[in-house]
This record gives C-alpha cells, sequence and structure tokens, in this order.
C-alpha cells in the first residue's frame, strides 16, 4: 500500500524531545514506475497542497491530530520517495540538538511528568507572586510546546471578574539544568520589559509554586500562523503575504530598537488574536530570546533548524539571525515550501549554510520581481548584506499599496558610529557614494532621518537621536545597553549633521555591494570622488589615514590603491576605502 496517511505513526512524547534522530533514508529502494504513480494517485486524491507533492503525513497538520508533532517522529515511517522538490509543506518545527543538549539532563527522559527531581543544588525560585490559584481559574489546554502547555483561564475577582487570558505552565520538573532555569527567568523578564506593542503577545503577570511557573498573558484565539499557512494548502497571496509580513516586520523592528532578538522565529510563533480575516498577529514565545548590545555578537546556537541563520551555525550572530527567520516565513508564505530542507539535522544545517533557495520552479515565475527581490534580500547568508527589519519595511514590496511607517533602525546608529570614526578621506568617499542611491534607497533613509526629528534647518545633533531613542525606549533598552552605545556618538554634541551627510554616514557599503547595480555604484561613485576628493596621496600617509598598524607591510598591501599614474587613490584602493579597513582585516587578506 505505501501510503503512509493511512496509518497514523505513533505518538511521539512531547515532553521528551531530547531523542532527536536523524532521519535514516529509506532501506529498501521502491520501484520507480510504481513511485511515480503513486505520486500521482496521491497528488489527485490528496485535498492538500494541490500544487506539490502531497505531504506524506497531513494528518500531523490537524491541530484536532492528538499526533501534531514534529517530522521527526513520522518521518521514519516516510519513505523518501513522497518527496520531491519543491520541498514539502513545512510542518511544527523541532528546536536544533544544540539548544536540548545544554538544557535537558541526559536522564530527564525518564522521570515522569510532574515528578520533582533531584535539584542538583538548582535554584528553582524565581521570585514571582504566589498566588496564582486564588486569582484565577484556569480552563481548557489551547496549546503546547516542549517546554510548557497553555490553557485558557479567567479572572476570579476584581475588574477584570471573568476575563480570558493565556496561562503558559512550565513545569519546574522540566527545569533540571541552570541554562534551563535561566531561559525562564529570561522568557519573564523580556515580556515583562517589552510593552506597548500591537503585534507582541500583552503579558500581564508572572506567578510560581512549588510545581510550576505561570506566565499570565492576553489570549489570542486565532490559532498558530502555521496552521493558517495549512489551512490555505500553504501559499498565500502577494497582498495576504504582505498583511503579514508587515506585521511580522514590525514587532521584529521594535524588539531589535530595543536589543532583544527572538532566535525562534517561525509560524508556530505568532498567534492571530482571533478568527477575523484581519485580525491581527502577535508574536510569542520569547522562550530562547536574549538581549543584545548593539555591539556585542553571540554565539549559543538556538532556534528551530528549518529557520536558523546561517551565522548562527557559526556562533556569532545578532538581531541580524531574526531577519533571515523572518525571509524564511516569507519565502514559505508566497510558495507553500520551506526554502531549506533536508531529512536531517546536518542535512538541513548544510542546505542552510551551501544551498540557494529555489526561485525557478513555480510558482515563482507568476510572482512580481520585487516579491522575489524582497526574498532573496532577506535570506543573504552574509548578516551584513542583508536588510533590517525596519529596512524590510521600506522594501519597494511592502511599500507598494501600503502606507507604512517605517520604525527607527538601531543600524543607523551603527553606522553613525562607524562614519564618526572614520578618517576624512573615507568620509569624502561615502559622501560620493551616498550621491550615488536611488530614490528607492534614499526612500529609508529620508524615513529614518525624519524620525530623528531634524531642527528646522534641517541637521541633527546628538540630542536628536536621544531624544528618539527614548521616545521609544521600553525597559529592555536598559538591559541592553542601547543608551551606553551613545557615548560612542559624542562627537555629534558639539556639531550638527545635514541630510546630506547622514547619508553618506548611514549608508550601508556591504548591503550596496549585494546588490546587482553595485558595479554601477561604485564606478559612478569613483568618478564624483575624483573630481571631488581625490588627491594625490603617499602610501604612508594612507595607512596612517586609515589608521593601520606598524606591523602592516604597507608597502605590499597598499601597492594597487594607489594609481601609478598621478598617485592618486586607484579604483581598487576606493572600493576597499569604502569598506573601512582595519589592520586585523588586511593582515587576514595577507
Ligand atoms: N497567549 C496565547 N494565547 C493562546 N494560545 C497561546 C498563547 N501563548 C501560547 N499559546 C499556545 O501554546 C503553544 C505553546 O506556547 P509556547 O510556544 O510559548 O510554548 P513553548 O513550550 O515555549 O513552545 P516551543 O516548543 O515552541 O518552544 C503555542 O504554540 C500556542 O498554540
Ligand atoms: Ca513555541
Ligand atoms: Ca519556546
Amino acid at each position: 500500500m505505501g501510503i503512509c496517511v493511512s496509518k497514523p505513526p505513533p505518538e511521539p512524547n512531547l515532553s521528551n524531545h531530547i531523542e532527536i534522530q536523524e532521519n535514516p533514508e529509506p532501506k529498501n529502494p521502491e520501484n520507480p514506475a510504481k513511485k511515480s504513480r503513486e505520486d500521482g494517485e496521491l497528488a489527485k486524491k490528496s485535498p492538500f497542497f494541490p500544487f506539490y507533492s502531497p505531504s506524506p503525513a497531513h494528518f500531523l497538520f490537524s491541530k484536532k491530530s492528538p499526533a501534531r508533532s514534529p517530522l521527526n517522529s513520522s518521518s521514519n515511517s516516510t519513505p523518501k520517495r513522497f518527496f520531491k522538490r519543491p520541498f514539502p509543506p513545512p510542518s511544527p518545527a523541532k528546536h536544533i540538538k544544540a539548544v536540548w543538549a545544554r538544557r535537558v539532563k541526559p536522564n530527564e527522559a525518564a522521570i515522569p511528568e510532574g515528578e520533582e527531581v533531584e535539584g542538583g543544588g538548582l535554584d528553582k525560585s524565581f521570585g514571582f507572586s504566589k498566588n496564582f490559584a486564588s486569582k484565577y481559574e484556569v480552563g481548557e489546554e489551547v496549546g503546547r510546546g516542549h517546554f510548557g502547555y497553555t490553557c485558557k483561564a479567567k479572572f476570579k475577582k476584581g475588574d477584570s471578574k471573568g476575563k480570558d487570558v493565556a496561562v503558559k505552565v512550565i513545569p519546574k520538573a522540566k527545569m533540571t539544568t541552570a541554562i534551563a532555569i535561566e531561559d525562564v527567568r529570561r522568557e519573564v523578564k523580556i515580556l515583562r520589559a517589552l510593552t506597548g506593542h500591537s503585534n507582541l503577545v500583552q503579558f500581564y503577570d508572572a506567578y510560581e509554586d512549588h510545581e510550576n511557573v505561570y506566565v499570565v498573558m492576553e489570549l489570542c484565539e486565532g490559532g498558530e500562523l502555521l496552521d493558517k499557512i495549512l489551512a490555505r494548502g500553504g501559499k498565500y497571496t502577494e497582498d495576504d503575504a504582505k498583511a503579514v509580513m508587515i506585521q511580522i516586520l514590525n514587532v521584529v523592528a521594535f524588539c531589535h530598537l530595543q536589543g532583544v532578538v527572538h532566535r525562534d522565529l517561525k509560524p508556530e510563533n505568532f498567534l492571530f488574536m482571533s478568527k477575523d480575516e484581519d485580525s491581527p498577529l502577535k508574536a510569542i514565545d520569547f522562550g530562547l530570546s536574549d538581549f543584545v548590545k548593539p555591539d556585542e555578537r553571540l554565539n549559543d546556537i538556538v532556534g528551530s533548524a528549518y529557520y536558523v541563520a546561517p551565522e548562527v551555525l557559526h556562533r556569532s550572530y545578532s538581531t541580524e539571525a531574526d531577519v533571515w527567520s523572518i525571509g524564511v516565513i516569507s519565502y514559505i508564505l508566497l510558495c507553500g515550501s520551506r526554502p531549506f530542507w533536508a531529512r536531517t539535522e546536518s542535512g538541513i544545517f548544510r542546505a542552510v549554510l551551501k544551498a540557494d533557495p529555489i526561485f525557478e520552479e513555480p510558482p515563482w515565475p507568476s510572482l512580481s520581481a520585487e516579491a522575489k527581490d524582497f526574498v532573496k534580500r532577506l535570506l543573504n547568508k552574509d548578516p551584513r548584506k542583508r536588510m533590517t527589519a525596519a529596512q524590510a519595511l521600506s522594501h519597494p514590496w511592502i511599500r507598494s499599496n501600503n502606507d507604512i511607517k517605517v520604525p527607527l533602525d538601531i543600524l543607523i546608529f551603527k553606522l553613525l558610529k562607524a562614519y564618526m570614526r572614520s578618517s576624512p578621506l573615507r568620509k569624502a568617499a561615502l559622501r560620493a557614494l551616498s550621491k550615488t542611491l536611488t530614490v528607492d534607497e534614499l526612500f529609508y533613509l529620508k524615513e529614518q532621518f525624519a524620525l530623528l526629528e531634524p531642527n528646522k534647518n534641517g541637521s541633527i545633533c546628538l540630542d536628536n537621536i536621544k531624544q528618539a531613542l527614548m521616545k521609544n525606549a521600553t525597559e529592555a533598552m536598559k538591559e541592553s545597553r542601547v543608551h551606553d552605545f551613545l557615548a560612542s556618538l559624542n562627537a555629534l554634541q558639539y556639531r550638527r549633521m545635514d541630510f546630506e551627510e547622514f547619508c553618506a554616514a548611514a549608508t550601508s557599503v556591504h548591503q550596496l555591494e549585494a546588490l546587482d547595480r553595485w558595479e554601477q555604484h561604485a564606478r559612478c561613485a569613483y568618478e564624483l570622488f575624483e573630481k571631488d576628493g581625490n588627491r594625490a596621496i603617499m602610501i604612508e600617509e594612507l595607512a596612517s589615514e586609515l589608521g593601520l598598524s606598524p606591523s602592516v607591510p604597507v608597502h605590499a598591501v597598499l601597492h594597487d590603491w594607489i594609481r601609478h599614474t598621478d598617485g592618486k587613490l586607484s579604483f581598487l584602493g576606493f572600493v576597499k576605502l569604502l569598506h573601512g579597513v582595519s589592520s586585523r582585516s588586511l593582515a587576514k587578506a595577507q
């Protein structure tokens, strides 16, 4: 028979996610003739994903199914022959093994749910209120994750008596390592700190007793984005996808400005408030989130395999990693398949690191060029070249037929800092580059400049930046030290910056370099620089302009940077200068 949808796989143990095994390839390859016939039949019969090979286990995707689980439990019984490109539709994603390796003790699998483990000296008191049971009446379960389960609950008394809320119950028995405990502490701290965004689940309070931590928040009754994607056969129209992306980008841009990186963005972690078609979407589950300072790189590998960014696997990442995950979500919304897919975790990682997503197969050829460009710019493997969430909101695909309010972008402050520390020669080169920007590229910069509220002469100083940040600040900014970062912009205390200079300062060379038209930009900028800025320069002077250490063999390194005919900067030197060089990067290039 071979159609594995006829018999559900054994129910996985949701409380034990440490046994995530590599799925073996099928041992007995099937007769190819039989294979294509069955594929054809299945495609006809299946009500799911009519445009792609049907899911081998689509009963898994029904919320009502007892077996709604990561694919790992099913794919052992899933012959590979049912998977053909484009990849299978999305399914609940499992966390990557590294998450569990640090959060679950090896013997936890043997501990029955609800039973206390040897604490081993672990401090499981959180300092939360203890009176959960007297305040709330707990109702039916509405969802379940690897760490806890979520129930409806009602206020028992007071002004809000009878009001529905959601309570995420996290059993203390499951917190068997210091990292797992720290995750819960941080989840509550972040939820408490991040207040006031309409696309973020509203947190009310946290409680604890001997057995559990209870996180009380607003109840979202519209279900997960993943279920909506699946119910729609895995594909959104461009306009519907845009409406979802705008909300996701808005809340993520907000988190990033506050210095919070979510680290587990996936369709399961976005809930609709209600069943209405135009219901707002809310980000939930900050269980793997962290604070990140503007200059900091994180290194722990966390997240869910299909959505994890390449730089997370390389253990050096920041907020850009969330944007990658949004790229994966947008790819899924638009075509119904995952961009990086394999049967094993290591296979997925290989795809994330090395493979380019497919944009050649249906439905991509029939989608707009802007939509493809948008997704590609989120899925750039180099985080420096990837758009930020605020930039993505300024992308022509999102902007078309939408009145978008672009939020303040933390990237601007990082670029301003680098600019303020640059040599006059590099500043001149950046100024030339900024003059080549197109109307589309200038849109984002205009929006950002306006958010800094320039004075009537059209210029800004440090105070404008401080005020703009204050306006948007939540408690989270304290933890992520965004304000300390402003000290690096001190030079702006004594002078003002007009829009022209702001463009030079806030242009990301790396991002421009990712565009097809980069060569044109650079050539054009070089011509401008030739007219106004290029001058004869000695290698030693150039080295000192660049702040190179005496250990760099400047004559060997900078030889081609200077045009031999007139001693001025060559095109190569100009491009290198735009990027900004350090002794370290030059030493590496040697
Ligand atoms: N505020 C809410 N309103 C309604 N349902 C919710 C709410 N918060 C969570 N849920 C449901 O509970 C599920 C589990 O919640 P959550 O994702 O926070 O748990 P988790 O244990 O951290 O999950 P994961 O395994 O993804 O890490 C969600 O997928 C969702 O279906
Ligand atoms: Ca979740
Ligand atoms: Ca979680």
